[in-house]
């Protein structure tokens, strides 16, 4: 429960919806039971009326259909504040989320899952809904009805109060918490399996094609519709739960209507109260657990929401990956970039980087070359921040990186990935990541240094033209030079690029490699790559072997 309760600051900025909402629910409530207890009253009064008595219809039927009228509006009202209040809160509950998660999940971590990541940002977010929405409003709704109902009878007949209060206490209260308890285990478990299946079907999706090339997919669908089996058989073991629960409601109901209908008739006996407002007390009583059946689809899930929430807070608790310094020191003018006796490893113990020391002046176009695996990224990522080496220091314009502000350090370098992404977007959208400020004309400049720039001009809507899901509508190569338009969009003075010509054709790689004297003059460039270089497009190269990093002539 604590998990859930440490969400409540997020609830508390849409307290006033939800206070509309209970409002309503429990005018709602109120409605549906005045409702009954007055046709209660009316026809049993009716029919007792012998022929030309006077009894004035006028008055019940009135109250009955403003009542019908009061109980609809206020269900359709309590609907939309509490669905309206609910949306927000898990909107708000979703973008604290992902604000959370980007820093503490290391882009190194390979324990990640990214189905993972997506089922706790999706379904386990939507999961919180339950907590107001079918729990703790129909919970107080009822409560309020209750309580109003227990006075009106310790009034009206006081036998039957303690029946009540026993009844709607044991249906209200009891075999919900009872059902919460048992469901518990049973609500983690369906989050855990939830979770398998998104992942496993993202993993499918995403692999398809090798699936398909490979002859796997008909073993993929069946792996992907036996996680889908189990995650069946887990809610059905949670409906039937609910439906035993709600057996014990409805058994409840009878029971107290009967208990009361009892105690009424010796009052009805001993003339302390009329025959037409005990029918319309029983009916009443009867009535008032409608609130009790909403209860328990609550409470039958809120084991689910729990898990949920306790997914959510371990995602959002993690220490950050990087921790920013408390007061970042200024980082002074300057592109110059240095390691100095750098260690790394991403198991300390078995170090890929071993007291590498490199130094690049601002201006300077440096590359480094080496052996698939032989931690050409690793270094690069040390200039970014994002991870930090466990000997040794990493200095950006002097100042080491561990006492740089993260996003001055990186407005300062700019840094295209190995698999970078192209984002579902634009064009345009996609380049102006790299600088959000940049006319058409810079846009159309750098697409035309990454040779772009005709086939943009082919695109039904030029830089307005939608690119698919991680760019599918462009080939590989394509998709990487827009990645690499992007980086040198960038103002930033120092550019780290890994493998910025992969997927690129051997002329246009080495017209690429070409130009980066030109296109990047003045700024400082270190460049990972496995290609040929031309002779004299850069500065210096160095060639990464066993951890150590070697000056080639
Ligand atoms: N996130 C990670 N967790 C653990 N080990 C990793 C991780 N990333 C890379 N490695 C390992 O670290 C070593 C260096 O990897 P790195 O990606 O830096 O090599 P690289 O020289 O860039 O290779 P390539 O040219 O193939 O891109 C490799 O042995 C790799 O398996």
């Amino acid at each position: 429960m604590s998990a859930l309760l440490a969400f409540r600051p997020l609830f508390a900025p849409h307290a006033r919806g939800f206070l509309l909402a209970l409002v309503l629910s429990i005018v709602g409530v109120g409605a549906g039971i005045l409702l009954l207890g007055v046709s209660g009253w009316f026809l049993t009064a009716a029919s007792l009326t012998t022929l030309g008595a006077a009894f004035n219809l006028f008055g019940p039927s009135a109250a009955v259909r403003g009542l019908s009228f009061l109980r609809i509006g206020a269900r359709y009202g309590e609907k939309l504040a509490g669905h309206d209040a609910t949306l927000r809160t898990l909107g708000t509950i979703r973008a604290w989320t992902f604000r959370r998660m980007l820093p503490r999940v290391s882009p190194a971590d390979r324990a990640v899952r990214r189905g993972d990541l997506v089922s706790r940002l999706t379904a386990d977010v939507d999961a919180l809904d339950t907590v107001f929405l079918l729990a703790i409003g129909p919970l107080l709704a009822s409560l309020a009805v209750g309580v109003g109902l227990f006075v009106a009878l310790h009034h009206l007949l006081p036998q039957a109060a303690p029946i009540y209060a026993a009844g709607s206490l044991a249906a209200g209260l009891l075999v919900p918490l009872g059902l919460a308890i048992v469901g518990r285990s049973g609500g983690a478990a369906i989050r855990a399996a939830s979770a398998d299946l998104r992942a496993a079907a993202l993993d499918g999706v995403d692999g398809h094609a090798d699936l398909i090339a490979f002859g796997r997919a008909d073993e993929a669908a069946s792996d992907v519709s036996a996680r889908a089996g189990r995650l069946g058989a887990l809610r059905r073991r949670q409906c039937r739960r609910a439906a035993i629960g709600s057996a014990a409601v409805q058994f409840l109901a009878g029971a107290t209507g009967l208990g009361v209908l009892l105690a009424g008739l010796a009052a009805l006996e001993s003339g302390t109260i009329g025959g037409p407002l005990l029918a319309g007390l029983v009916l009443a009583v009867l009535g008032s657990f409608e609130g009790s059946a909403l209860i328990l689809r609550g409470t039958s899930r809120l084991g689910e929401a729990q898990e949920a929430a306790r997914r959510l807070r371990d995602l959002a608790d993690r220490l950050p990956a990087i921790v920013e310094p408390a007061a970042p020191s200024c980082l002074p003018e300057g592109g110059s970039l240095a390691c100095e006796w750098v260690t790394f490893g991403f198991d300390p113990a078995r170090p890929v980087l071993r007291d590498v020391c490199l130094t690049v002046g601002t201006g300077e176009h440096v590359a480094i070359r080496g052996p698939s695996g032989s931690g050409k990224s690793a270094l690069l990522h040390l200039f970014l921040r994002l991870s930090d080496p466990q000997g040794g220091r990493v200095l950006v314009s002097g100042i080491d990186v561990r006492r740089c502000g993260l996003s001055a350090l990186r407005s300062r370098v700019a840094f295209l990935e190995q698999d970078a992404p192209v984002f579902l977007d634009t064009v345009r959208g996609n380049l102006l990541l790299g600088c959000p400020k940049a006319r058409d004309e810079e846009l159309w400049s750098t697409l035309e240094q990454v040779r772009l720039a005709p086939l943009v001009r082919s695109m039904p809507l030029g830089l307005d033209t939608p690119l698919g899901e991680a760019g599918r509508t462009l080939s590989a190569g394509e998709a990487r030079r827009l990645c690499l338009a992007r980086v040198l969009l960038s103002p930033a003075e120092i550019l780290v690029l890994d493998e910025p010509t992969s997927g690129l054709d051997r002329q246009t790689e080495a017209a690429f490699l070409d130009d980066i004297a030109a296109t990047c003059a003045g700024r400082t460039v270190v460049l990972a790559t496995h290609a040929d270089l031309p002779a004299g497009a850069f500065d210096r190269t160095f060639k990464l072997v066993n951890g150590g990093l070697v000056q080639e002539p």
